[in-house]
Formats: C-alpha cells, sequence, structure tokens
C-alpha cells in the first residue's frame, strides 16, 4: 500500500459549523487534496445543530478557501467540493449516531473507502468524553479499517478534568488511536528543532550545562482576545499558551537525543524533560513567575483598549494576559541552565523567536581589550518569519576593531498568521497514523501538574496583577526575572 492510499478515510468533524472548521480545517483539507496528498478515495462529513445540507456546507468550505487561501480555482474546488456532506446532528441525543453510522458505510461505499475514519472533535471540550463514548457504544469503530480521535485543545482546565476527560476518551479509543492537538507541534520550525539540534556536530557537542547560559523562548502577540473574552477569562495565558505550546518547545529544546526518531522514542525523552522540571510551587512562584494583563495602548499606531474593557471580561478580571517564567531542568545535562519563557497578548511584535545563548570563552583575549564582543546565539525563528541565525564574533572589515556577525538562513512563512500549514501537517500525520507530533496523555498530565500549582496560587492570592502597556514587550517585573541572573531577554523584534 503506498502512502496516498493509507490515507483514504472519512473524516467526521463534529463542529463542521464553528470557526476551527471553517478557518483551519477545510482550507487544510483542501491543500492536502490540491497537493495530492489525498487521492479520490476520501469525504468529509460535517456535523453541527444547524439546520444545513450539503450545498450549504460547500458553499461555506468554498467561501472559507478563498478567504484563507485565496484560491479561485472553481474546476479543482468542484471535484474537491463533491467529497462534502453535512448531517444535522445534536452529539448530546443517542440517535444521531446510528444514523451518522448510516452514512459512513455508504460514503465508504460512494468512494471506496476501506472503513478508515479519523473522527476530529472540533467542539467545546466539555463534548468531547460524550462523544467519544457514543462512538464506541453505537458501534461507529466497527468497521474493516482503522479508527482515529483527534481532539482540539484544551485538553481540560487542568489536572483533574484532564484525567476525567482522558478516561472517559480512554473507554472508547487507545491511547495509539488518540491524537491530542498541539498546533505549534505543526509548525515547520518548530519540527526543525530537532533536525537542526540531532544533524548538525557543531550543536551535539554544545547542547548541554557546560557549553549553554540560558535559553529563551518568545511567544508574543500583537492581537487582544478577539471576541474570545469567555473562553479567555476562564483560561488565561498560563492555560492558554504555557501549559501546552510553550512547554512543548521546551521538551523539544531540552530533549535527550532519542535512540531512534519514531514516535515512542521521542516521546518517551520530551516525557523525561517533563518530569525533571522543578516544580514552582509556593514562595518560589513569586520568585520565578511573573504575569501582567494588558491595559491601554497602541499597536501598529493604532490604540487600543485594555483587557478590562474587553467584551465578556469582568471589570474587576485579574486574568493574566502575559506570562514570563523561569523554568529548572533538574538533569545532568541541564542542572544550572534557565529555561526563560514568555508569552502575551497585545504586546509590540507577533513574534515567536528561541534564542541560545552560549557560554563566554572564559578567556577572551578581545574584550580584555574592550573589544565589542558578545556571547555567541543561536536564533530559531519560528514565525512569522521562519528560519536560523547564527550570531558570531568577527572582525570588522578594514578595522581592528571586532562585530557580531549574523550568518542566516531565513526564509518568510506560509504560516504567517498560523494559517492552515500547521493544520494541514497534522492532518496529514494523523492519516498516517504517525503521532509524534501530537501530544502523549503524559506530557499533557505532567504540564498540567506544574501549571496547576501556579494557577491555584494566583487565585488564592489577594496581589495585584502587574499592568503592561499594550503595544509593549510586558511588564517590567518580566525584565527583572532575568536581570537577577545576571541575563537580558533578547529583543524579538529586530533579530
Ligand atoms: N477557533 C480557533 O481558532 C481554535 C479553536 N480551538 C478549539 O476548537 C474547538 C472548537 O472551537 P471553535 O470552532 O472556535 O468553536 P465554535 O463555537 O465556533 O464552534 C462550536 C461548534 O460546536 C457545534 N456544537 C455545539 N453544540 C453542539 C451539539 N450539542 N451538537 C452538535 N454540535 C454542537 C456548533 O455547531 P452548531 O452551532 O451548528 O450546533 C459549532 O459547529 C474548541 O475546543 C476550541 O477550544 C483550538 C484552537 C484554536
Ligand atoms: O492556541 C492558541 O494559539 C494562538 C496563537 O497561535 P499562533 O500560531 O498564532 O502563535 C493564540 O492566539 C490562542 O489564544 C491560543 O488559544
Amino acid at each position: 500500500m503506498n502512502q496516498i492510499e493509507q490515507a483514504e478515510a472519512v473524516f467526521v468533524i463534529f463542529g463542521s459549523t464553528g470557526d476551527l472548521a471553517k478557518r483551519k480545517l477545510f482550507p487544510s483539507i483542501y491543500n492536502l487534496y490540491r497537493k495530492g496528498n489525498l487521492n479520490e478515495h476520501f469525504a468529509v462529513v460535517g456535523l453541527g445543530r444547524r439546520e444545513w445540507d450539503d450545498e450549504k456546507l460547500r458553499t461555506v468550505v468554498m467561501e472559507s478557501i478563498q478567504e484563507e487561501l485565496g484560491e479561485q480555482r472553481p474546476e479543482v474546488t468542484e471535484s474537491f467540493l463533491k467529497h462534502f456532506s453535512y448531517l444535522s446532528f445534536d452529539v448530546t441525543n443517542k440517535d444521531s449516531y446510528s444514523e451518522l453510522n448510516d452514512k459512513l458505510h455508504i460514503l465508504d461505499e460512494t468512494f471506496q473507502i476501506p472503513g478508515n475514519r479519523i473522527f476530529y472533535m472540533a467542539m467545546a471540550p466539555e463534548f468531547f468524553g460524550q462523544i467519544a463514548q457514543s462512538i464506541h457504544n453505537e458501534g461507529l469503530k466497527d468497521t474493516q479499517g482503522w479508527t482515529r480521535l483527534v481532539i482540539e485543545k484544551p485538553f481540560g482546565t487542568d489536572l483533574q478534568s484532564a484525567i476525567r476527560l482522558n478516561d472517559e476518551i480512554r473507554q472508547a479509543f487507545s491511547e495509539d488511536e488518540i491524537y491530542r492537538i498541539d498546533h505549534y507541534l505543526g509548525k515547520e520550525m518548530v519540527q526543525n528543532i530537532q533536525v537542526i539540534r540531532f544533524a548538525n556536530a557543531i550543536f551535539g557537542s554544545l547542547w548541554n550545562n557546560r557549553h549553554i547560559a540560558n535559553i529563551q523562548v518568545t511567544s508574543s502577540e500583537q492581537l487582544g482576545v478577539e471576541g474570545r473574552g469567555g473562553y479567555y477569562e476562564k483560561s488565561g495565558a498560563l492555560r492558554d499558551m504555557v501549559q501546552n505550546h510553550m512547554l512543548q518547545m521546551v521538551s523539544l529544546l531540552a530533549m535527550d537525543v532519542p535512540l531512534r526518531l519514531s514516535t515512542d522514542d521521542i516521546r518517551s525523552e520530551k516525557i523525561k524533560v517533563l518530569r525533571a522540571l522543578r516544580p514552582i510551587v509556593g514562595e518560589s512562584i513569586k520568585e520565578n513567575v511573573v504575569r501582567g494583563q494588558y491595559g491601554r495602548g497602541e499597536i501598529n499606531g493604532q490604540e487600543v483598549i485594555g483587557y478590562l474593557e474587553e467584551e465578556n471580561v469582568s471589570d474587576s478580571s485579574k486574568t493574566e494576559t502575559y506570562v514570563a517564567a523561569k523554568l529548572m531542568i533538574d538533569n545532568h545535562v541541564w542542572a544550572g541552565v534557565p529555561f526563560y519563557i514568555r508569552t502575551g497578548k497585545r504586546m509590540a511584535v507577533k513574534s515567536t523567536k528561541i534564542v541560545v545563548e552560549f557560554k563566554e570563552l572564559p578567556l577572551n583575549l578581545y574584550s580584555k581589550e574592550n573589544k565589542q564582543t558578545g556571547p555567541n546565539l543561536l536564533i530559531i525563528h519560528i514565525q512569522p518569519d521562519e528560519g536560523m541565525t547564527i550570531v558570531l564574533n568577527g572582525k570588522k572589515i578594514g578595522s581592528a576593531d571586532t562585530t557580531p556577525v549574523h550568518l542566516q538562513y531565513r526564509h518568510d512563512s506560509e504560516d504567517r498568521f498560523n494559517t492552515p500549514e500547521a493544520y494541514e501537517r497534522l492532518l496529514f500525520d494523523c492519516m498516517m497514523g504517525d503521532a509524534t507530533n501530537f501530544a502523549h496523555w503524559d506530557e499533557v498530565s505532567l504540564s498540567w501538574s506544574l501549571v496547576d500549582a501556579i494557577s491555584k496560587a494566583w487565585s488564592e492570592s489577594g496581589e495585584k496583577l502587574p499592568t503592561y502597556r499594550a503595544g509593549s514587550m510586558g511588564p517590567k517585573e518580566a525584565d527583572e526575572l532575568l536581570e537577577a541572573d545576571g541575563f537580558s531577554w533578547w529583543p524579538v523584534e529586530e533579530m
């Protein structure tokens, strides 16, 4: 069987009338088809309570392709759209599932699909457990082919709810059938971290506490909460970004060399990192974690409102829109090396970057002579630009002075606004049965353990939340976090 034959499946999208399906899933499926990563043996069933029909769904799919990808190719979209159908469906109604089952059998026959099914949960998390169990109990998994469950974030709202959810879905699907989405793991340069680290002798030998002074991971956004105030009030930056995307990047940066590039070997090394993370509890929370909330300010010359003025946000809200933290990994390789992370909304720039700062030479003859030298840096540009930069010290041409030299490999990201690119890769991996770039349950639970202790302390604390001006790089306390260790944030704007 070739690769594309493995991908022959029916995609069942729970929540097909929603925002995620429109902005990410439909354009991703279209790209897979356009690029030949899907042949004609596939079908998509969209589900939602709305009284739509096939025509309505197809119109929405076409609009989404045009809006997200700017595609105007009627002949391609027509042959593509005939694979889509819609079923009005209430996930809480048991009877709906047998109707869905009948539909799946018909689609298998129409498109000659060997019974493979991807169930994609693009809905609010409170439904995930119930849907998974109904899929199982109503016989939707009883097929000749494989069945896989794709779960959107958030996977729970704390460790307890995540355990509950996991228990529910595990009654219906085995761990290797579950694909927990973290869209950062679908980003080109996040996937490149492993290649940079494990395919280059220069980094392989330097990647430890003897040579690295600190690692900084920044993911800043210019956007505010964009109408998602209701969700964000219960989440905040810690649960929204740190529990998943930020800790995933840290574990990719700190993991040991896996035995092989297999899903199990890579996941097991990432899990070891999360196990070795020093818990941040009690008094150490104040010393190691900074939170903030954006006030009014300016983004790209436009005045913007503060968080407390956003729709569906309480005017006394203590929800953090910014988090910076110092993480320590208590193992042989990383003892003594801080991993600084920061993420926030309404910051000066949209930028996700990793800066690896190497230790200085024990004796640098040029700095002794007051020449301008700095530490060597490896910068991994995740978005919006993609690539890497190595910063070295060199000689200023025609002078005796030294100067920083930037060796760059850069290309503009196709993934500029978190477009379907990442989702497209992850959907393809799921079709291929490759779960490497999805979160394993152990990763999810370990991340929640770290985050829960912090959010509990914050919710019990009467302390005022530092504010930062919209359009800045966050509260001054985040700068002080690094200054206390003799470091500072490397600017992400112009690097
Ligand atoms: N939007 C985004 O960019 C992102 C979203 N996510 C996650 O993806 C998931 C979906 O988000 P999003 O698309 O924004 O949410 P929306 O609120 O836009 O969509 C919710 C969907 O759920 C459907 N739905 C609700 N109740 C029922 C029901 N009882 N039976 C059947 N269908 C129902 C709605 O359909 P109808 O109204 O027709 O019933 C709608 O299609 C969430 O878990 C979210 O956290 C994650 C990352 C980014
Ligand atoms: O998961 C989420 O990520 C986005 C940021 O994603 P990016 O790919 O644009 O960096 C964030 O805006 C959102 O709040 C969060 O839920």
